[in-house]
């Protein structure tokens, strides 16, 4: 299957700083793919590497020719002075169709809010809306960078729900950025570990069940903080299927 999206042993510059470094990736149509990482990570810089927003100081990157990307953003600054209802973001910043405004707001389950003010909205909600904007795109590929801060654990698993429904109904792939471990795990085909560099990738279980995985992320909800914590002590086996070869250091 051709990729969407292919690199081969890019690194990213941000200023004088390399921020990421030997970094192998694809993604596949259809694929769900998620990265974690601790801040800083170069986890955004990663994102915006492989659509073209920032360049990439060395390796070769392919995205497949006329790409459509659908963004998912973190969040949203609006002014709460300026009225702004659901049916007029979605015409920002290209006029759509009601016909084409229905179909993206029936998709996540936001028709029922169409007239309601952007500011009015819950943070699901107003995740729900930007995916939909996100889909007008008609992307091939759909990418959401942590876009469900904010939202409380069900809130973030329904979200994550959905966006595998909007996987399975649009086809599309899905490359994302989250914090939630716990939650993504489950929702996701591949995990990407990353901290400069891809320190481990595979699939859910696979990563889930490796020592060096646990080590990570803990294993309970809290596991989270494991990461944040992390030190990079390790050797690396870039193979896929999640075999991560990790001589860990934890702290805590
Ligand atoms: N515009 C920029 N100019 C210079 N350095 C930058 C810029 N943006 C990010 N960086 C640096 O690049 C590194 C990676 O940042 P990046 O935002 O990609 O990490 P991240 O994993 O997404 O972090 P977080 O989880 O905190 O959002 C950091 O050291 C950051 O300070």
């Amino acid at each position: 299957m051709t990729a969407l999206i292919s690199a081969i042993d890019i690194s990213v510059m941000r200023g004088r700083n390399r921020v990421l470094r030997d970094v192998d990736f694809s993604i596949s149509p259809g694929e769900i793919v998620t990265i974690v990482g601790p801040n800083g990570s170069g986890k955004s810089s990663l994102l915006k590497a492989l659509i073209g927003a920032i360049p990439t100081a060395s390796g070769i990157l392919t995205r497949a020719p006329d790409l459509r990307i659908g963004y998912v953003p973190q969040s949203l600054a609006l002014d709460p002075t300026l009225p702004l209802s659901v049916r007029r973001f979605l015409d920002l910043p290209h006029r759509v169709s009601n016909a084409e405004a229905e179909a993206v707001l029936n998709i996540t389950g936001s028709a029922a809010i169409a007239s309601r003010q952007m500011t009015d909205l819950s943070g699901g909600q107003l995740q729900r809306v930007m995916l939909s904007r996100a889909l007008l795109a008609r992307p091939q590929l759909l990418i959401l960078d942590e876009a469900t801060q904010g939202l409380d654990q069900p809130g973030a698993a329904a979200f994550y729900q959905q966006i595998e429904d909007v996987r399975t109904t649009q086809g599309c792939a899905v490359l994302m950025v989250s914090h939630d471990l716990h939650v993504v795990m489950a929702a996701s085909d591949r995990v990407i570990c990353l901290n400069g560099h891809i320190c481990c990738e595979g699939h859910p279980e696979q990563v889930a069940t490796a020592p060096a995985y646990r080590a990570l992320f803990g294993t309970g909800t809290q596991g989270a903080l494991a990461l944040y914590r992390h030190a990079h002590d390790h050797h690396h086996d870039h193979s896929h299927g999640g075999a991560c070869v990790h001589e860990h250091e934890e702290a805590s």
